[in-house]
């Protein structure tokens, strides 16, 4: 069952078509990734499906509904963290409601975030790491059916890096969210995602399904390495 439809959807800013005529479904619960060269439509495409961008020509169906203004269900996670730097960690996670029910969901995800040592903490007292945990936290607040990661991991080091996909896999896996991540870093895509699109040339060049590797460390470090070099060849036309 899809939870994301795009059907023919186009996209142009004034005579510049960025994307032409996409078809792409979502099926509910999947953890799909979007790669490609850089200005190649993939955040564009993220936008739309959230409603912040309005499509040319074509509909997005969400949850069996066409995507008209912003898609409440929806929720975005930035490189930045675009945290409100004047409000603790658990007033980002509790300023639109402080109903009982609502502090008791944002300690819970400050738990699994492990955060909760730092819930009264101001965003400038936090590292990198920490800060991108509590904007997954706050992205979790509303249960949202779709999870919407822009490039969230872009500026954290290596093993801060793997360790936030461990638990961005961990909770979206737990909880069954539906989750769209776009990178720059195809060993991030093909570690996480089920399925990885290439957005090229205005439209989708190609699809892999991300098997679910087996064998030894080395075989499976093999394996992804040769899924890599395939998403890599798709990239730059080899
Ligand atoms: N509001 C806008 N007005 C005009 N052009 C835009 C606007 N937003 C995006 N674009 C253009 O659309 C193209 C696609 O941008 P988009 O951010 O979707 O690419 P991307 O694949 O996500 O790139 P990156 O990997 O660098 O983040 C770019 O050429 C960009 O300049």
């Amino acid at each position: 069952m899809n939870l994301v439809e795009v059907k023919q959807v186009s996209k142009a800013y004034g005579k510049n078509t960025i994307l032409d005529t996409v078809d792409l479904n979502i099926q509910k619960g999947s953890f799909i990734a979007l790669v490609g060269m850089s200005g190649g439509g993939k955040s564009t495409l993220m936008r739309m499906i959230a409603g912040l961008e309005e499509a040319t020509s074509g509909v997005i169906v969400f949850n069996g509904h066409k995507v008209r203004g912003l898609n409440k269900e929806a929720r975005i996670m930035f490189q930045d963290d675009r945290l409100l730097p004047w409000m603790t960690v658990m007033e980002n996670l509790t300023f639109a409601n402080k109903s009982p029910e609502k502090l008791a969901k944002a300690k819970e995800l400050l738990e699994l975030t492990d955060l909760t040592e730092h819930y009264d903490k101001y965003p400038t007292a936090l590292s990198g790491g920490q800060r991108q945990r509590v904007a997954l936290a706050r992205a979790l607040m509303s249960e949202p059916k779709l999870l919407l990661l822009d490039e969230p991991l872009g500026a954290l080091d290596a093993l801060t890096r793997q360790k936030m996909q461990d638990l961005i896999l961990d909770i979206c896996q737990k909880q069954a969210i539906t989750t769209v991540l776009v990178t720059h870093d195809i060993a991030e895509a093909v570690r996480m995602a089920d399925k990885i699109y290439v957005i090229k040339d205005q439209g989708i060049s190609g699809r892999f399904d991300n098997p679910n590797y087996t064998g030894s460390a080395d075989e499976q470090r093999l394996q992804r390495d040769h899924t890599e070099q395939k998403v890599l060849d798709v990239i730059y036309g080899i």
